[in-house]
Parts: C-alpha cells; sequence; structure tokens
C-alpha cells in the first residue's frame, strides 16, 4: 500500500504517462501535459518575482545551483489550477504538496547533480523534515525550449531529457522499501543560449505545515 504522500507508477501510467524502462528507480514523462498558452503564463508569473534558489546541506560550493526561483502565488487561479492538474495526475492529497516553484535558469545557470529527497541525518534535516518528512515525488514540468542546453540528466540511468514545452516529468526519490533512492540523481545542466523555465512539485510524507 502506498502512503497518502505517494503516487504509484502503475496508476501513472494508466493515466497515459509514460514509463521509462529502468529498474533502478521510477521515472516517468508525459508530452504536452500543459498547453503553450498556460506554459506562457506561468513564465510570466516566474519573470514577475523571482528570488537566488537555495540548497539544502550547502557544502561550501557557491556555484552548485544557481538558477533563481518564484514562489507561485497561493491565491493567484493560475497557481491554483496548475496544482489541481498535478493532485489529479499524482494522485496524492494535496495536504502533502509543497507550494508550486518556478525555476528560472539564464545562460550559464544550472542546478549540479544532485537528490531531491533531504539526507536522512544531514545538518538540514530538522529544519526540513521535522513537519512534513521525507520527500517522496517529484513532478516537473518544462515551460519552454532554450535555443542551447538545460536538458536535464539523470547520471546513473543515462537518460537526459531536453526541454520540451509542456512537457512533464516525474519520479519517485524513494525505493519500494521507502529509503532513499541514489539512483535519482540528477543534473539540471547550463543552459547555453536562451533562457529555461521549469515548474516544481515536490510531495512529502506527511502533510506539508
Ligand atoms: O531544471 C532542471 O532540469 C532540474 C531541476 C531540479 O532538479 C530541481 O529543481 O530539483
Ligand atoms: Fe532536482
Amino acid at each position: 500500500m502506498d502512503g497518502p504522500g505517494e503516487s504509484n507508477a502503475k496508476q501513472l501510467a494508466a493515466k497515459g504517462m509514460q514509463r521509462l524502462p529502468f529498474d533502478k528507480l521510477e521515472l516517468l514523462q508525459k508530452r504536452g501535459f500543459l498547453d503553450e498558452a498556460f506554459c506562457a503564463e506561468l513564465i510570466t508569473m516566474i519573470d514577475a518575482k523571482r528570488r537566488p534558489s537555495t540548497l539544502a546541506d550547502f557544502d561550501g560550493d557557491m556555484y552548485f545551483r544557481t538558477s533563481e526561483t518564484c514562489d507561485l502565488p497561493l491565491d493567484d487561479p493560475r497557481t491554483q489550477r496548475l496544482d489541481a492538474l498535478l493532485n489529479e495526475l499524482s494522485g496524492i492529497d494535496p495536504a502533502h504538496g509543497e507550494p508550486l516553484q518556478g525555476q528560472r535558469y539564464a545562460v550559464g545557470q544550472e542546478f549540479k547533480a544532485h537528490c531531491d529527497y533531504f539526507n536522512p541525518g544531514g545538518q538540514d534535516w530538522d529544519k526540513y523534515c521535522s513537519v512534513a518528512g521525507q520527500r517522496t515525488w517529484t513532478f516537473m514540468i518544462y515551460l519552454n525550449e532554450p535555443e542551447a542546453g538545460g536538458a536535464t540528466r539523470f547520471k546513473v540511468v543515462k537518460k537526459s531529457f531536453q526541454p520540451e514545452t509542456g512537457k512533464l516529468v516525474c519520479w519517485n526519490n524513494r525505493r519500494p522499501d521507502q529509503t532513499v533512492n541514489p539512483n535519482t540523481i540528477h543534473h539540471g545542466m547550463k543552459v547555453r543560449k536562451g533562457t529555461k523555465y521549469v515548474i516544481t512539485k515536490w510531495y512529502r510524507e506527511k502533510p506539508w505545515g
């Protein structure tokens, strides 16, 4: 039985998502999850209100994550519409979702290889996980196509996703036994030309505080 904070690869496939053929992690994609017009609106929202992206368990590399982040306004109908679409697709109780974020990468910006889960026992574990617990699933949507660069590379399974307007990628950050899955390590690679915009939605084991 999946916990209330977990999605399920079989159910996602039944809803039309394509599962990638890897045993090492549950990784799925869906082209055209959002239409171009909605992506363009979300880009406008991200451009309007952004801050430097942050990191948990900072290890001294100032250049590890160089992008900007937008906390999408909770009271905006477009945020609510997107959240509803993701909650419906994931099948996860909305209470377990972190607030939606947009990420913006200008030329040269990246998010080096990392996992989305928090390191059990890491310096920031209590700060980020004492209330809502571990991250379970990640859902990420590309809002546009930069002219060059900006792929998301899953190193262990050697799979790169090219940004494609409206495409959704999602994965389980844990294994079936609920331990964290290091095979999910991925790199938001440097944008070489243009600007890259994505939306990220993370779900938690327990309700978000
Ligand atoms: O931008 C990307 O391609 C990856 C983003 C990412 O991994 C994250 O926000 O956790
Ligand atoms: Fe990530």
